[in-house]
């Protein structure tokens, strides 16, 4: 169902592709939730990446296309994924800039770097789509926040969406939250595995082993998200549900709070959205 309604309206705008530039890490996950769960044809994606050892080996994990330059990439597709690191934006743009046309649709995936950054460094007025996604996309349970440039077409904008919403939720921002946002949804899988492995080498301390220990984690974990879904709960009343007066789990906050948890958390997501901004200098 999702697949008709896709491929025709991709197939209306120029009976096109979708191109990826970069075969990396977060291609790699977007790419298999796409083909994964059959929301765009696999022969009608295309990468190109300039390790083409990481383009070869991603089309036959995918059963996707490749090709071996940003020339045959722009002429077959209409929809240009951006998934190289920040720090090579600059040449891809420079690169790209002679095959570009104001009908092309890009979609950045990188941390930092603005839509009206991309505009300029290609000289054109393209739509752009900028996001920000999460490497649980692997998995199918990524979040995915985005924001549009005005020119974006409805429809486009929709057709992205549901590319993304393949392999988890996507969430709708203003460009002004994007850098924010990398601290909320994006890096903070690394913090929350920080937290995981933290408290595995707690446990292994404690005699329980590690195997088990992570088990339990991962468990907690998911039910603490569920909970914290439920209307009406908040994380303090859920604080306050899970900790008996005089009991074990005050004595645990104790020691967090005293070492200003909190602070800590703010200071790092703070740390993560300068980052972002300097990337996108
Ligand atoms: N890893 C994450 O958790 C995450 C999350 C959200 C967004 N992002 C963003 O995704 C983007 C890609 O990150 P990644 O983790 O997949 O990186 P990666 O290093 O795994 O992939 C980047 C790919 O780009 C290729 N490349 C480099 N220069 C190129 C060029 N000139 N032309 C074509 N290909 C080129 C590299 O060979 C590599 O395969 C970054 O901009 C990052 O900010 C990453
Ligand atoms: N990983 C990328 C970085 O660390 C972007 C967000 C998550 O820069």
């Amino acid at each position: 169902m999702v697949y008709s309604i896709i491929y025709k309206a991709v197939f209306e705008l120029e009976e096109k592709g979708l191109g990826f530039i970069g075969a990396g890490n977060m291609a790699g996950a977007i790419i298999n939730g796409i083909v994964g769960t059959k929301t765009f044809p696999a022969q009608k994606i295309y990468v190109y990446d300039i390790n083409t050892e990481k383009s070869e080996a991603l089309k036959k994990k995918a059963g996707i296309q490749s090709v071996p330059s940003l020339d045959e990439l722009v002429k077959n597709c209409s929809i240009l994924f951006l998934a190289v690191k920040p720090q090579n934006f600059s040449e891809v743009l420079a690169d790209l800039k002679p095959f570009v046309n104001d009908r092309i649709l890009f979609v950045s995936i990188a941390a930092g770097i603005s839509t009206s950054y991309i505009t300029r460094e290609l000289g054109c007025n393209c739509p752009v789509i900028r996001t920000m996604p999460n490497t649980p996309l692997l998995v199918g349970k990524g979040a995915t926040a985005m924001c549009k440039t005005a020119n974006v077409a409805d429809e486009d904008f929709q057709l992205v969406q549901s590319l993304f919403a393949a392999c988890g939720t996507v969430t709708v921002l203003d460009e002004k939250q994007m850098n924010a946002v990398i601290s909320v949804n994006s890096s903070s899988p690394a913090y929350v595995y920080l937290f995981a492995k933290a408290m595995m080498d707690s446990a292994v301390k404690q005699g329980i082993d590690a195997a088990t220990a992570l088990e339990l984690i991962c468990q907690t974990f998911e039910g603490s998200a569920e909970m914290l879904r439920q209307p009406g709960l908040t994380p303090e009343s859920l604080i306050k549900m899970v900790s008996s007066p005089g009991g074990t789990t005050l004595k645990a906050l104790d020691v967090f709070y005293a070492h200003h948890f909190e602070g800590i958390v703010d200071e790092a997501m703070k740390a993560c959205t300068k980052r972002a901004e300097e990337l996108g200098k």
